[in-house]
């Protein structure tokens, strides 16, 4: 279960943000390894009080052990011909890191592995960036000898939408009969740079392709937008900003929002801290009212959507449906220039 991770204390805030600025495969910096610790430590503070505002520290390693746990039981009955599952969590910027589980792995002599992302869509930035940590340490020979495949993406899978769909009619149930059908749905996502969209990063489009998808369930029973957060720097980032959209529609006379985290799965400091309190302080002097939709965290209906997805890529890769990596894996970016993406796909590939 590859996945960014977070600072599960407020402590860990300080590496989790230098192993976060140290990734070429998110942002290419020069001089990487003397800027990255530099830029670190000068945010360190402010990332710390935000992860204190929340509670001290990240509940992202506590809910992917619970879906993981959930995963593998459903599993083993959903697909019995490759029980029993165990499941590893492997954080690209904090404990348990993949270096440390490719040696649990390869200690543990596995020989069947499924790479699979809990970012629902792909970006090179996110889910890129991970596979290409697995390919570094399993091309090192760090994990012994594993037959891997990879789920690389599902934001179109139907239990994913019912679960989101199931948070946003709670969320909605929270307004009086009369005013629900006028709330405004606005799915909030963690933004892209704009080099990195304009590079092809298929992130925005499969973004939307959630948000259209989990509309035609919910059968298109209120307005709704898709608007990007978390911008950090001086570029261009995808917009419009969630805060932005939030003053906007204010001014324009909307009272009641639904706000929808859509590329995360669990609570994190953009959930808890930017949705919750920034925004929900900026809301109220705006006169809106926003409700924010439960992250999917443990939701029994998003468990039973991961099981359901590992064992349909079982099952078909079993058969020979399909093959290691998915046919949308296979394309590099357009303006790729990252030669790593190049072998990392080639070497699960194989
Ligand atoms: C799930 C989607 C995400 C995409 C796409 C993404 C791209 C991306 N992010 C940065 C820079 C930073 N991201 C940071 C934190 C962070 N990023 C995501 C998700 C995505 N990022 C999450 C969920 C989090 C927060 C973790 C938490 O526990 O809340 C940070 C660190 C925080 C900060 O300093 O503000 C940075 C920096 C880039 C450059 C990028 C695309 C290239
Ligand atoms: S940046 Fe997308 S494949 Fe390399
Ligand atoms: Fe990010």
């Amino acid at each position: 279960m590859l996945n960014m991770g977070g600072p599960a204390t407020v402590q860990d805030t300080g590496p989790f943000l230098k192993n976060l600025f140290s990734d070429g495969d998110l942002i290419p910096l020069p001089f990487q390894s003397f800027l990255a610790p530099w830029i670190a430590r000068r945010r360190t503070p402010k990332i710390e009080q935000q992860y204190r505002d929340i509670g001290g520290g990240s509940p992202i390693l506590r809910y992917t052990q619970q879906q993981g746990q959930g995963m593998v039981s459903l599993l083993d009955e959903l697909h019995p011909e490759t029980a029993p599952h165990k499941f590893y969590v492997a954080f690209r910027y904090t404990h348990p890191l993949t270096g440390e589980i490719a040696r649990e792995m390869r200690k543990d002599g596995i020989k069947r592995a499924v790479a699979f992302t809990q970012y629902p869509q792909y970006s090179c930035s996110t889910t890129g960036s991970s596979l290409n940590e697995l390919y570094r340490k399993g091309n090192a020979g760090d994990m012994g000898d594993i037959e891997w495949s990879v789920i690389d993406r599902w934001g179109t899978h139907p239990g994913f939408i019912e679960a989101v769909s199931q948070r946003i009619r709670s969320a909605l149930d929270k307004f009086s009969p009369e005013d629900r059908s006028k709330a405004v749905i606005l799915f909030s996502a963690h933004s892209l740079p704009m080099s990195v969209v304009n590079r092809g990063d298929p992130y925005v489009l499969e973004v939307s392709a959630s948000v259209s998808a989990v509309m035609r369930h919910l059968g298109h029973s209120n307005p709704y937008r898709l608007v990007w957060q978390s911008q950090v720097g001086p570029t261009a980032w995808m917009g419009p900003q969630t805060s932005d959209a939030l003053k906007g529609l204010a001014r324009l006379g909307e009272k009641k929002v639904v706000l929808v985290p859509i590329a995360f799965t669990s609570d994190h400091i953009e959930t808890l801290y930017e949705l919750d309190l920034e925004y929900g302080k900026e809301a109220k002097e705006l006169g809106l009212e926003v409700v924010r939709a439960e992250s999917l965290n443990d939701s029994p209906v998003f468990i039973r959507a991961l099981a359901d997805m590992v064992s349909e890529h079982l099952r078909d890769y079993r058969s020979g449906k399909i093959g290691p990596i998915s046919t949308q894996m296979r394309l590099r970016c357009p303006g790729c220039t990252n030669a790593t993406c190049g072998a990392q796909k080639k070497w699960f590939a194989s």
